[in-house]
């Protein structure tokens, strides 16, 4: 502590952020003591300044001894994999689009990551999910689940699954809260956005990562280059391109098989987030930037399925802030004199910009595409 204390002496927040953001590991983190909230305050302010160093200093950390029993982390995979491998046809029964506020199955290649002039199609297909909130105001996201209802066992467990992880988000951010320095119910307060388990306005996705090697089990040239770890041009197409989450916080429930999720350090290289049974990898989004006025960023990460033999199935969770909340800089984490960086942001209004721009429904005429 003394060691880092006097390397940052006089140094700006940028030059120490740089420094520590040069991560080569995700850190572990154990949360059984936020779980319960009636645990031992020694061990909570344990977790929760390991939530703190890691939200600051990499953007991304695993959680084990969260409470989810593995029968419904591996079941739901198991489900997953399941369904994806029904025909085309029974999958586009539960097709995404503007008509179904873009919840919904969405075919390989409709999902784009955008770059300056162009956007590439990421080599997934997946079912994505939001909380459903029958009595609100019209937005292109509100609306009802197209559920997978060809295989009503993968219904059920998804919707055991975002009960499970509803919990997990709001001990996790238990943790994240006391880490700050604030009431552990912080982010539950009305001040504090009010997100709740009850309030969050969740987002699910189940994705299904084919290889993406090409005729003849080889990755292209860049992908491979990739896979290594290198930084390579946006334009070169991977499982799923470059980018940060949006809200909150994102828990994801990863097979064990296959090392395919990759995080950016500061230094440029490229972190392989390698799958560890019983955790949720965690990383966290733009809203908790805003909330800390930058002190924790958004770390990018992409994922690249380089089996050529065996797909990928993730089930990311997005735990997020109740739709309407203004999310601005708090105002405790504020010291005085200090300017906010940010204004207030409608969450809702932020996960609608981004989700307009996330699909390329029309038939693909060639992999690379102009914005
Ligand atoms: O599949 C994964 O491991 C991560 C997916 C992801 O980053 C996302 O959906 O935002
Ligand atoms: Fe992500």
């Amino acid at each position: 502590m003394q060691v880092c204390a006097t390397r940052f002496r006089g140094r700006s927040p940028l030059f120490r952020s740089f420094c520590l953001r040069t991560f080569k590991t995700l850190p572990v983190i154990d949360i059984s003591a936020l779980v319960e909230d009636r645990q031992d305050p020694t061990d909570q302010k344990h977790a929760a300044n390991s939530l703190h160093a890691a939200c600051r200093d990499v953007g991304f950390f695993y959680v084990v001894n969260h409470g989810v029993p593995a029968s419904v982390t591996d079941g739901v995979l198991q489900e997953a994999r399941q369904w994806f491998s029904l025909p085309a046809e029974v999958k586009q029964q539960i097709a995404l689009g503007p008509k179904s506020s873009y919840r919904g199955y969405q075919q390989l290649g409709s999902n784009v990551t955008r770059f300056d002039g162009g956007f590439q199609r990421d080599h997934h297909e997946a079912i994505d999910l939001y909380k459903e909130e029958a009595d609100r105001e019209a937005s292109p996201v509100h609306g009802m689940n197209l559920w997978p209802v060809q295989r009503p066992a993968f219904e059920a467990s998804l919707r055991q699954y975002v009960e499970s992880c509803l919990g997990v988000g709001q001990a996790v951010m238990r943790g994240v809260a006391l880490g700050l320095g604030l009431p552990g119910n912080y982010f539950e307060s009305a001040e504090g956005g009010g997100t709740t388990a009850d309030s969050s306005y969740w987002v699910m996705r189940a994705i299904h990562y084919p290889p993406l090697s090409q005729a003849g089990g080889r990755l292209g040239e860049a992908a491979a280059q990739a896979v290594a770890g290198a930084d390579v041009e946006r334009h070169v197409q991977l499982s799923c391109g470059e980018h940060t989450d949006y809200g909150l916080l994102t828990l994801v429930n990863q097979e064990p098989h296959i090392p395919a999720l990759q995080v950016k350090n500061a230094a440029g290289e490229w972190i392989t987030a390698e799958p560890i049974p019983g955790s949720f990898v965690c990383n966290i989004g733009d809203m908790l930037k805003v909330y800390t006025n930058g002190l924790y960023e958004p770390t990018p990460h992409r994922v690249i399925n380089a089996d050529p033999s065996r797909s990928r199935v993730s089930i990311p969770f997005f735990y997020e802030p109740a739709f309407e909340a203004q999310v601005a800089p708090i105002p405790a984490l504020l010291p005085a004199g200090t300017v906010p960086r940010f204004g207030s942001v409608c969450y809702g209004s932020h996960l609608e910009s981004k989700v307009l721009n996330n699909f390329e429904l029309e038939p693909q005429a060639s992999s690379v595409g102009e914005a």
